[in-house]
């Protein structure tokens, strides 16, 4: 049951202890036991990784595209080759089910890998003539060293999805896990250890809030990149434009679904299920605001109630369970806290609603209005509010009446209307017809609060490079005097 790493932090290559830091128990959500210790940075720990990133980043850079990519395509082979290992370790750390975990998670940062491992002998610059014969080159560089900062829902894919498009592009990185979920990055070191990395391109650093705010003020790192809540988004933020250094900032969402009457029913249902459901809730592109039309309303939620019949809660380690625990204890309070908030406040109790362990039943509240707070704030837990409504337009506003951005989903059967919603919507990513389909290829991120700048993707590489200009004069200098 133990899964006590070798040490806390791997730092320029090899794992590196410092007991002098403030502990950190791991707690395993499944049973609420106690399975490893890990400390917090010291000073000393985020100088040598800082320092050795630093160091690594030199050396890195200087090899060609392809050299970089084969370590990061090697990586990604590693981690496919020990994806059950890595999924009942992400099982540990998060709670989620090894149901879930085989398929997603450690899958996931693979992907990443593989995708920036294949792109990174293609990050060139361009050519632009201009009169006269001159003309100017651009290139492509890398930031330098840059932060990672994870939150708990994801700790592998988080970690993988930071470092491959920044490691693509010759910067190193030093990654800053959840003190929640500590324990996979350090597995993902490993690997890239074994897939060629030179030492200390990739460091984890385990800690509290202080060491994600120290790594986002430290003069020495160039960029950092973010992934968490917005009031913590705008303090890394705000800390790191006061050093003019460059962010990338995964935030939360209330994100809307909206499900018009000539939707597919199925189709409709599974993608609430996922949008609410999917790792207890705990995702941050989750579309917990369903507005549904109101022709439709009584079939969806009575085809809802049935298709919850097939949830399996238990130990997440029981590959029959689907259903896991909140990641910890205060999560769990935090989201009942919302369920109360929601009877208090006027909605109904449609399913779920109870506690067991950390574990919350998958919550539905009807007769939601747009001013409860179950339909203003992120919960992320499993708690669906459903909504309803008569016209696209009325949809429409209300689904963009929100200080958030992240995503959203339209269901209808009239793909002409599907398109012109989606282009409506707010969102950095929209579906159409599903739900948190996040594939490599296709950029995430969010507008307005949920966040600034993209992962995966190509778009990715613009916010892990820096553009050199080359101007080249084929004449004279023509000079006033
Ligand atoms: N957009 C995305 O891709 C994405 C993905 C996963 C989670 N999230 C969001 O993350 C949140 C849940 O995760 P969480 O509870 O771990 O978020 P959080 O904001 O509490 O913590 C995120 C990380 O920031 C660190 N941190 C806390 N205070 C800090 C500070 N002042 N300076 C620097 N770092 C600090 C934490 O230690 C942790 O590693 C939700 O809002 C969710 O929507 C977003
Ligand atoms: C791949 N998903 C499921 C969209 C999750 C992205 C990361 C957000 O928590």
């Amino acid at each position: 049951m133990m899964q006590q790493p070798i040490a806390s932090h791997f730092v320029d290559g090899a794992y590196l202890e410092d007991t002098s830091g403030t502990k950190i128990d791991v707690i395993y959500p499944g049973t609420g036991a106690k399975i490893a210790t890990v400390y917090s940075a010291t000073p000393a720990v985020i100088d040598a990784a800082l320092n050795s990133a630093a160091r690594a980043q030199k050396t890195w850079a200087a090899l060609s595209g392809t050299q970089r990519g084969q370590v990061l395509l090697r990586a990604a082979e590693l981690i496919r080759a020990d994806n059950y290992a890595l999924s009942v370790l992400e099982t540990y750390d998060t709670g989620k089910p090894l149901q879930e975990t085989l398929v997603a998670d450690a899958t996931s940062g693979a992907e990443a890998l593989a995708y920036f491992g294949g792109l990174a002998a293609s990050i060139t610059g361009e050519y632009i003539p201009l009169a006269d014969g001159d003309f100017v080159y651009t290139s492509r560089e890398p930031i330098g060293v840059c932060a990672g900062i994870g939150a708990w829902n994801y700790p592998t894919q988080i970690a993988c999805w930071k470092a491959a498009p920044a490691l693509a592009c010759g910067n190193a990185l030093v990654f800053k896990p959840s003190e929640m979920t500590p324990l996979c990055a350090l597995k993902i070191a490993e690997i890239m250890m074994e897939a060629g990395a030179p030492a200390g391109l990739f460091n984890v650093i385990q800690g509290l809030g202080d060491v994600g705010a120290t790594l986002a003020s430290d003069s020495r790192v160039d960029k950092v990149s973010l992934t968490g809540s917005v009031p913590t988004g705008r303090k890394v933020y705000s800390s790191a434009a006061a050093h003019m250094k460059h962010v990338t900032m995964e935030l939360g969402g209330k994100s809307p679904i909206l499900i018009f009457d000539d939707a597919d029913i199925e189709a409709a249902v599974g993608g609430a299920i996922l949008g609410n459901f999917y790792s207890s809730g705990q995702v941050c592109s989750n579309g917990t605001r369903v507005f549904v039309q109101k022709g439709i309303k009584d079939a969806f939620l009575a085809r809802l109630k049935e298709r919850l019949k097939g949830v399996v809660m238990g130990d997440p380690l029981d590959e029959a369970v689907n259903f896991g625990p909140m990641v910890s204890e205060r999560q769990a309070e935090i989201v009942e806290g919302y369920i109360a908030r929601g009877m208090a406040g006027g909605a109904t109790l449609f399913a779920g609603g109870s506690r067991n362990g950390f574990t919350i039943a998958p919550t539905v509240f009807t007769d939601v209005t747009d001013d409860m707070v179950i339909a203003k704030e992120e919960i992320f837990g499993p708690v669906m509010a459903v909504l309803d409504f008569e016209t696209e337009e009325e949809g429409l506003r209300r689904a963009n009446a929100t200080e958030f951005g992240l995503s959203a989903a339209v269901f209808t059967r009239d793909l002409a209307r599907g398109h012109r919603v989606a282009a409506a919507l707010e969102a950095g990513t929209c579906w159409i017809n599903t739900y948190n389909l996040a594939p490599v290829e296709a950029p995430f991120g969010g507008v307005k609060a949920s966040g600034v700048g993209r992962e995966n993707s190509k778009e990715a590489i613009h916010h892990y490079t820096q553009v050199k200009s080359v101007y080249v004069a084929a004449g004279g200098v023509d000079a006033p005097y």
